[in-house]
């Protein structure tokens, strides 16, 4: 029997705690993050570091933060990198379960004091569609009078056992900006680490995978031409907020964007659907 229960994590910050024969997930009202997801039988497919202490406010670092209305540093000075949606508080609106699905969808009321920041009138929405693969989509609606544009990204933080062994492929045919440099055309169809890598692709085909020692992850987008790729490697490591000296070893970023070029523009009454969706093969 499918079971979903909100709980109170130690530090105060409040979750949906879903268990079915075809998985389980944790995903906290702040951020709407999940930062646990792991299909029966397998291993969990999201990576959080080892020096999270889960305190409101912050932001967790791992699963999957929600960046938007904004991906990266804005030009204000004072606007928070990757947008403020992540350290705010959303709620469950809506829950469906039938077969062991869960569909669960949780929506952001802008408050007074973040109207500086996201004057327009949109209604935003995460949705989770929990099977043996996770399906997470980020719905913005138009509901004013004047087109609105943004950026965005689920930023996904990947458990990939030993950095040095992976291989992300299907990258072929993109470019990317890299440290504020570029474009440049991408070179063959694999990526492997031996540095700093902090690349925003465009012109990337739908589906990658992230081959591991402990198997394949196959990462699909939907209405996404962008996506961000990173890891901060040893010196970066070391200054980062809540990430270990180490954590570079375990994990990979790679983030279904709406970034550069792709940005999403809404006209009055549009709707824009931005989805990854991730499992083991
Ligand atoms: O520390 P933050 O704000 O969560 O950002 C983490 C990283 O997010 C990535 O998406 C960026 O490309 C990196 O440059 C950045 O360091």
């Amino acid at each position: 029997m499918a079971s979903v229960n909100t709980r109170k994590h130690p530090q105060g910050l409040d979750y949906v705690e879903v268990e079915t024969r075809l998985c389980k997930a944790r995903i906290f009202l702040q951020g709407a993050q999940i930062d646990f997801f792991q299909p029966a039988g397998k291993e969990p497919l999201l990576w959080v570091s080892s020096e999270d202490d889960y305190k409101p406010g912050s932001g967790i670092r791992g699963g999957i933060p929600v960046c938007w209305p904004w991906f990266g540093m804005h030009s204000e000075p004072g606007f928070a990198q990757h947008g403020f949606a992540r350290t705010r508080n959303w709620k469950l609106t809506h829950t469906r379960m039938a077969n062991e699905e869960v569909e669960l969808v949780f929506s952001l009321d802008i408050a007074e004091e973040d109207r500086q920041f996201w004057p327009h009138n949109t209604a935003v929405e995460v949705h989770f569609h929990l099977t043996e693969t996770l399906k997470v989509t980020l719905v913005n609606r138009n509901l004013g009078d004047t087109t609105v544009s943004l950026t965005q990204a689920l930023h996904t933080y990947f458990p990939i056992k030993d950095i040095h062994a992976l291989t992300a492929k299907g990258f072929s045919g993109a470019k990317y900006i890299e440290f504020g440099e570029g474009p440049y055309a991408q070179e063959g169809d694999e990526v492997r680490f031996v540095r700093e890598t902090d690349r925003v692709y465009t012109d990337l085909g739908e589906v990658q995978t992230l081959h591991t020692p402990d198997g394949v992850i196959e990462v699909a987008r939907e209405n996404s031409r962008s996506a961000v790729l990173w890891n901060p490697w040893i010196d970066k490591s070391k200054w980062l907020a809540r990430f270990g000296d180490e954590d570079y070893l375990t994990m990979v970023c790679l983030e279904a964007a709406n970034v550069l070029e792709d940005k999403v523009v809404l006209e009055p009454g549009q709707t824009h659907a931005l989805s990854t969706s991730i499992r083991w093969l």
